[in-house]
C-alpha cells in the first residue's frame, strides 16, 4: 500500500455511523424503482450540487463536507437488513429484481468532481458535480445534500466569528448541549474548527477529528463548595522544590494582603467560591482556569482568584487565568485586566498582567462587534448557541439539479429567474486580478476552452442580457478537480487543520469588502458568452408560448 493511501485510509476511516444509504428521503428510493421500471438502467446523468443564496446576509460561503461526501460514496452498499426493511416499507408490487439491483448498487460507476474543501464558494457555482448512472446518482442527493449544507453553514458561520473576533483572539466552540442532537453537534464541533475555531468543549469531536479539546468549569463546581470547611484537602506539593504547600493558608493570607489593592474586602468574598477555586487549582495546578461571576466579579471572583492564583505562585506554578459567564463583558474584563496589571505591578510579577481573560454567555457575531466597539480586554470567546445552532439562518440552500441526461442538456425553468438552472456539463473558473484578489467566478460548458491569463474573457449574467464585462485574468483556477472516480477516492482528502488553513487562504483571496459585515458588496458569478446563449437558446425551446384570448 502506498503513502497516498495509507494516509487516505486513515482520514478516511471513520464517519458518524447514521450516515449510510437509508439515510434518504423515501422519494429517491420510488424514484429509482420507477426509473428502473421505465428502462432507464443504463441512462447516465449529471447532476450539479450548489446553493443560490449566501448564508448570514453575507456575500460569501466556505464549502465544507467534501471528505463525509467521499466516505459516503465509498461505503455506499444496501444491507441486507436495509433491503428487508425496503421490502417491508414499499408496496407488495414491487419486482423482487429491483431489490437484487439494489442490492448490488455501489459507486463504483460515479464520477464526483468538486471545489477544494475548505474554499469561499459563491452562489450558482456547482460545489460538486456528480455524473454516472442516473439511478445512482439520483440516490445520493438527499445525503449529499445533508453532508453539504450543514457543513458549509457551520464553517461559514464559524469564519464569520473568526473575521470579527480578529486572529489575535482565541475562539472555542462550547456549544453541545445546545446543538440540534448530538449529530448536529459533532458536525458543529467538526466545522466550527474548520471555520477557525482554536478548539472545542465536545470530547468526542476531539477524539474523532483530532480537534483540540478545551474547557474550563462550570457555576455548578462553585456553588457545590458553601464554606471553607467544604476544602478536605489544602496540601500542594511546591513543583520545584517538592515541599508541601499549604495552599488554604497561602490563599487567605494573600486575600487579605491584596484586598485593599482591589479596593474590596475580604469579607465579602465568598468563602465557598474561595473553598472551590483552591479545589480546582489542587487538582490542576497548571491549569487554573477559574469561572469568576458566580456570586459578583468585582466584590468576590477576582479577588479570590488573584488570591489563588498568588498562593499558587509561592508553590511554583503559572495560573491560566478566569472566565466571566455574565455581566457587562466589556467593563468586567478591562476591569480584571486592571486588576491583574495593579498586582503584576505591586509584586513584581509581570506574567500575571498576561492572564488569560475568557468571555462566555450567549455570544454572537453583533456582540463581539459591539464589545470591540466598546474596547475589552478578552482573549477568548467561548460560544455555544449562536454558532452551532447558526440562530442567525438555521438552514442553507443547496439544491441538486440534473442538468445533462445521456448526453442532452436539461433545464429547471422558474417563474423566479434566480431559479432557473445553468444547464448543461460545465467547468468554473475563478479569474484573478492583478492584485491577487479574486475578481469573478466564471462558468463555461465543458467544451469550451480554458481562459487563459492575459487574454480578455467576455463574462455575462447569466439571465440579464445588459450585465457583461470583459475580464483579462492574471491567474486562472480551474474550480473542479476529480475526486472519486472508478470505485476509488482520486485524491486524499486532507487533514482537518490543512483544511482549515485552506479557509484562511482561501478567504484573504477575497476583497474586505466583499467579507464586510455591513452590506457587503456581491461577488460577480458569470457564464461565458456561449453558456449564456446556450442557456437561453434551451430556455426558449423549454419554455411554452402563451396564448392571449
Ligand atoms: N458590553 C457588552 N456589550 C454588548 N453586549 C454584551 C456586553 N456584555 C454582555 N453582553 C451580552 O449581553 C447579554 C447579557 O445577557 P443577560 O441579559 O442574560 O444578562 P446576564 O449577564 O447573563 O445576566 P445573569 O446574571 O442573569 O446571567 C449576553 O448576550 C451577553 O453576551
Ligand atoms: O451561552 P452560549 O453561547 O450558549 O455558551 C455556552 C454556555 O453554556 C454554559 O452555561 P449554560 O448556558 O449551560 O448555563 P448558564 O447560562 O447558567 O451559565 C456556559 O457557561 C455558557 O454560558
Ligand atoms: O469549558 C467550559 O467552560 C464550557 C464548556 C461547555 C459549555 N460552557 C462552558
Ligand atoms: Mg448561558
Amino acid at each position: 500500500m502506498s503513502n497516498n493511501e495509507l494516509s487516505t485510509n486513515r482520514i478516511m476511516a471513520r464517519q458518524n455511523g447514521i450516515v449510510q444509504p437509508l439515510l434518504t428521503d423515501l422519494y429517491q428510493i420510488t424514484m429509482a424503482y420507477a426509473y428502473w421500471k421505465s428502462g432507464k438502467v443504463n441512462d447516465v446523468a449529471v447532476f450539479d450540487l450548489f446553493f443560490r443564496t449566501n448564508p448570514f446576509q453575507g456575500e460569501f460561503t466556505i464549502f465544507a463536507g467534501l471528505e463525509e461526501c467521499l466516505k459516503f460514496l465509498q461505503n455506499f452498499h444496501y444491507s441486507d437488513s436495509d433491503i428487508e426493511y425496503l421490502m417491508h416499507i414499499l408496496p407488495d408490487n414491487i419486482e423482487p429484481e429491483f431489490f437484487a439491483y439494489l442490492k448490488d448498487l455501489t459507486c463504483k460507476d460515479i464520477k464526483l468532481s468538486a471545489i477544494e474543501e475548505g474554499s469561499v464558494v459563491f452562489p450558482r457555482v456547482p460545489l460538486l458535480r456528480i455524473e454516472g448512472p442516473l439511478i445512482i446518482a439520483q440516490l445520493l442527493e438527499t445525503t449529499l445534500l445533508t453532508l453539504v449544507n450543514f457543513a458549509s453553514l457551520m464553517a461559514t458561520n464559524a469564519a464569520r466569528y473568526r473575521m470579527v473576533a480578529g486572529k489575535n483572539v482565541s475562539l472555542l466552540e462550547f456549544g453541545l448541549r445546545r446543538a440540534q442532537g448530538p449529530d448536529g453537534g459533532l458536525s458543529a464541533s467538526k466545522y466550527a474548527y474548520v471555520g477557525g475555531f482554536d478548539g472545542t468543549s465536545n470530547v468526542l469531536a476531539g477524539k474523532m477529528f483530532n480537534i483540540p479539546v478545551k474547557g474550563t468549569h462550570a457555576h455548578s463546581f462553585v456553588t457545590s463548595f458553601s464554606t471553607l470547611d467544604d476544602i478536605t484537602s489544602v496540601v500542594l506539593r511546591h513543583a520545584d522544590t517538592h515541599e508541601q504547600c499549604n495552599i488554604l493558608e497561602l490563599s487567605l493570607e494573600w486575600r487579605r494582603r491584596i484586598s485593599s489593592i482591589i479596593d474590596v474586602s475580604p469579607e465579602e468574598a465568598s468563602d465557598g467560591e474561595l473553598a472551590a477555586l483552591m479545589s480546582y487549582a489542587i487538582a490542576f495546578p497548571t491549569g487554573f482556569l477559574a469561572l469568576v461571576d458566580t456570586y459578583d466579579v468585582k466584590r468576590s471572583g477576582l479577588l479570590n482568584f488573584c488570591a489563588v492564583a498568588l498562593a499558587l505562585n509561592d508553590c511554583g506554578y503559572r495560573a491560566v487565568g478566569i472566565r466571566i459567564d455574565s455581566g457587562d463583558l466589556a467593563y468586567l474584563s478591562v476591569l480584571a485586566r486592571s486588576t491583574f496589571e495593579q498586582i503584576a505591578e505591586e509584586f513584581k510579577l509581570p506574567w500575571f498582567s498576561k492572564l488569560t481573560i475568557v468571555a462566555s454567555n450567549d455570544i454572537n457575531e453583533e456582540t463581539i462587534l459591539s464589545l470591540n466597539e466598546q474596547g475589552h480586554k478578552i482573549d477568548c470567546f467561548g460560544i455555544g448557541t449562536h454558532l452551532v445552532t447558526c440562530q442567525r439562518q438555521p438552514a442553507l440552500g443547496c439544491v441538486y439539479k440534473l442538468v445533462e441526461i445521456n448526453g442532452q442538456p436539461r433545464i429547471k425553468l422558474s417563474q423566479d429567474v434566480g431559479k432557473v438552472t445553468i444547464p448543461g456539463h460545465k467547468e468554473a473558473y475563478r479569474l484573478f486580478g492583478a492584485d491577487g484578489h479574486a475578481l469573478i467566478d466564471l462558468l463555461q460548458r465543458s467544451s469550451e476552452p480554458a481562459p487563459i491569463i492575459g487574454q480578455k474573457v467576455l463574462c455575462r449574467h447569466p439571465f440579464q442580457e445588459s450585465k457583461r464585462a470583459y475580464v483579462i485574468p492574471s491567474k486562472v483556477e480551474h474550480l473542479y478537480k476529480v475526486y472519486w472516480s472508478d470505485g476509488g477516492v482520486c485524491i486524499s482528502p486532507k487533514p482537518l487543520s490543512q483544511v482549515r488553513e485552506r479557509v484562511q487562504s482561501s478567504l484573504r483571496t477575497l476583497r474586505q469588502d466583499i467579507k464586510r459585515n455591513l452590506n457587503p458588496t456581491p461577488y460577480k458569478v458569470a457564464v461565458s458568452d456561449d453558456l449564456y446563449n446556450f442557456i437561453h437558446d434551451l430556455w426558449l425551446q423549454n419554455a411554452p408560448i402563451g396564448e392571449l384570448s
